[in-house]
């Protein structure tokens, strides 16, 4: 069924579990997310970024609502980084259930006052909002102190942006960043300040950057012709720790991404005369599913729903 993203992410926070937010880009991710939430029995969110309207369109934003809806399974449909008001208004109007606004790049002041203006909009037409305070920037260790207050979130900062915007959940930066190159090695991830800020702010929180980048599906990648530099992902322990300190939302793409792109290159490889797509999608589509169904394993939302 079709639900807001806070009223999957509330309970999570209070239960002390994750629920994925699967990025989806076309009728296979989608397909591969909502059949693996229906089998593990877990809620799920459908995540879709600007640049993923921008490629699916009516034909993308329609499949995810209509299936959202018929899911067995709680589903919010997500604008992910929205990055302008008007963007959320499109979401909006296409019937999505929970908004980003990313003005994270903004001065504090600036962030709240575009922040507040997209909750007064959702919240009038019964959507839910995720905002930003914080640069995610994968973090060395030993980066000076200071270069990491200027990065990531500040505790006593979160509590007063989320009062005074109103935003119903919180991205924060606590040393993940986007994309498979999140460090070298394990990536320093701040757990000390995610607890101050969970102290803080009682609303769910939203870890951004968080695929694994697995090394096995990194070598995949490779061994099937991909080109791929030192990679290197979340460790599934400083995502449970996360989970654990308040951690309710986990952002999941880059892990899909390269699932699907081997599976289609080994098919591809495997027989070169191949010229249905669904040969070669279709073994992809199984893949990603395959990754969503271990990701919500180790998020615990396993038999949520
Ligand atoms: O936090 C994430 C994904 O993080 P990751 O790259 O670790 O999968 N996202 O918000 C997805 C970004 C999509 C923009 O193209
Ligand atoms: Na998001
Ligand atoms: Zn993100």
């Amino acid at each position: 069924m079709l639900v807001t993203g806070l009223e999957i992410l509330k309970k999570a926070r209070e239960e002390g579990y994750g629920v994925g937010a699967f990025n989806v880009n076309n009728m296979e991710f989608l397909q591969a997310v909502l059949e693996a939430a229906e089998e593990q029995r877990s809620p799920v969110i459908l995540a879709l970024s600007e640049g993923a309207m921008k490629y699916g369109g009516r034909a993308l934003t329609l499949m995810a609502v209509e299936l959202a809806k018929e899911a067995r399974v709680p589903v919010a449909v997500h604008l992910d980084h929205g990055s302008s008001y008007e963007s959320v208004l499109r979401a909006l109007r296409a019937g999505f259930t929970s908004v980003m606004i990313d003005k994270s790049h903004e001065d504090f002041e600036t962030n709240v006052r575009e922040t507040r203006r997209v909750v007064e909009a959702a919240h009038a037409v019964g959507v839910t909002v995720e905002a930003e305070l914080g640069r995610l920037a994968g973090i060395e260790e030993h980066v000076a102190v200071d270069e990491k207050d200027a990065l990531l979130t500040n505790p006593e900062e979160a509590r007063i942006f989320m009062e005074r915007t109103g935003a119903d959940y919180l991205a924060v930066a606590i040393g993940t960043s986007h994309g498979a190159y999140k460090g070298k090695g394990r990536p320093f991830i701040d757990h000390a300040r995610l607890e101050r800020i969970a102290r803080l702010v009682p609303a769910p929180l939203v870890l951004h950057g968080a695929s694994a980048v697995p090394p096995e599906l990194v070598e995949r990648f490779r061994a099937s012709g991909g080109e791929i530099g030192e990679a290197a992902g979340i460790h599934p322990e400083d995502i449970k720790k996360a989970i654990s300190l308040g951690i309710a939302k986990i952002n999941t793409d880059t892990d899909l991404r390269l699932a699907f792109t081997a599976l289609i290159r080994e098919a591809l490889n495997k027989n070169p005369k191949e010229f249905d797509p669904r040969k070669y999608l279709g073994p992809a589509r199984e893949a990603v599913k395959e990754v969503v169904k271990s990701r919500m394993e180790l998020f615990g939302s396993v038999g949520r729903a």
